[in-house]
């Protein structure tokens, strides 16, 4: 049996813009054929570690390896064998649809023709608009495009920054199945997301803050990391609801989540009847208390706490 190989391996990489440390010695490995996704706010770091992975970007400490080459000293190889979707389109606005495809492919001194079977999936629902202007796209077709285009090489890995942002949630979806029918031919991916739906989607995830990798787990190991107790609340006034909860003593996090708020207690033993009478005995009225298994989010939240605590005093 072939031993398991690591398609991105980073060794204490740190990278510093001026004062803020945008990676912070950050050391994580993802196994070839993983579909990897990094979780965390805007400023987390996420594009400049991606945009080092590209080889686009110098590493300003520790090392990072892509497909087993130092992305300093073999970037030319790296490019070569990697796609690279960044965050902004990547696209000629100005070239149509399939210029835009001829123009990726040939640059890797491929064609389309090559390597259609890989891209098929995707560009089957472009063809219509083959003659369009990359421009005058809707921004689903636009990703949709950019993906192509990060294909059309067979690149052994995908780096995708923040590819469904800003896109509608059909498109995001259609978007997920190809990554997991790229996944299928054993194409690695990372993939940059604010969106926690998406977490669930892929192998493993690692939240990042602040330069920082917070966890690194499978999406349903994750939320065991979640130790306290956690209740959905609602009542007729969230507000004061929310505010009330965050004067209160034993109060660890209170957050609005859809219609509910999301309440983590101090105590272990905090229960649901008790949270219910104390905030009855406030005056709050149609309330409902139900204790909860934390989700992917909560857990992101519970352990961006630190921080949150201090700016909530
Ligand atoms: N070229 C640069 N010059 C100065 N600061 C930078 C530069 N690039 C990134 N930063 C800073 O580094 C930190 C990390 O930014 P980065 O873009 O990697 O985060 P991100 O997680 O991708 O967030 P976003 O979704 O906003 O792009 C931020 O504080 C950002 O302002």
């Amino acid at each position: 049996m072939k031993a398991e190989k690591q398609a991105v391996q980073l060794f204490a990489l740190a990278k510093r813009f001026g004062k803020v440390e945008a990676l912070q010695e950050m050391t994580l490995s993802v196994g070839e054929g993983e579909l990897f996704g990094f979780i965390g706010a805007d400023g987390a770091g996420k594009t400049t570690l991606l945009r080092i992975l590209a080889t686009l970007l110098l590493p300003g400490g520790g090392r990072a390896e892509v497909l087993g080459l130092d992305v300093v000293a073999s970037y030319r190889d790296i490019r070569r064998r990697i796609g690279y979707m960044p965050g902004r389109f990547s696209l000629y606005q100005d070239l149509t649809v399939e210029e835009n495809l001829r123009f990726f492919a040939t640059i890797f001194g491929t064609t389309i023709a090559e390597n259609y079977d890989l891209i098929r999936d995707i560009y089957i629902q472009l063809e219509p608009f083959k003659e369009r202007r990359a421009g005058k796209l809707s921004g689903g077709m636009k990703q949709k495009l950019a993906l192509c285009c990060a294909l059309v090489h067979r690149p052994e890995l995908l780096l995708l920054d923040e590819p469904t942002t800003g896109v509608d949630a059909v498109s995001r979806a259609e978007f997920w199945q190809m990554l997991g029918r790229l996944k299928e031919q054993g194409i690695t991916t990372l993939v940059s997301t604010p969106y926690m739906d998406e977490a669930a989607l892929c192998d493993r995830i690692a939240f990042m803050q602040e330069g920082r990798l917070l966890a690194v787990e499978t999406p349903d190991a994750i939320t065991t990391l979640f130790r306290k107790p956690l209740f959905a609340i609602r009542a007729r006034q969230t507000w004061p609801l929310i505010t009330w909860l965050r004067s209160t003593p034993d109060a660890h996090s209170v957050y609005a989540f859809g219609r509910a708020v999301h309440y983590t207690d101090n105590r272990l033993s905090a229960s649901r009847d008790e949270l219910l009478l104390s905030l009855q005995r406030q005056g709050f009225t149609d309330v409902e208390v139900q204790q909860i298994k934390p989700g992917i989010e909560d857990t992101f939240m519970a352990l961006m706490e630190p921080e949150r605590g201090e700016r909530h005093g």
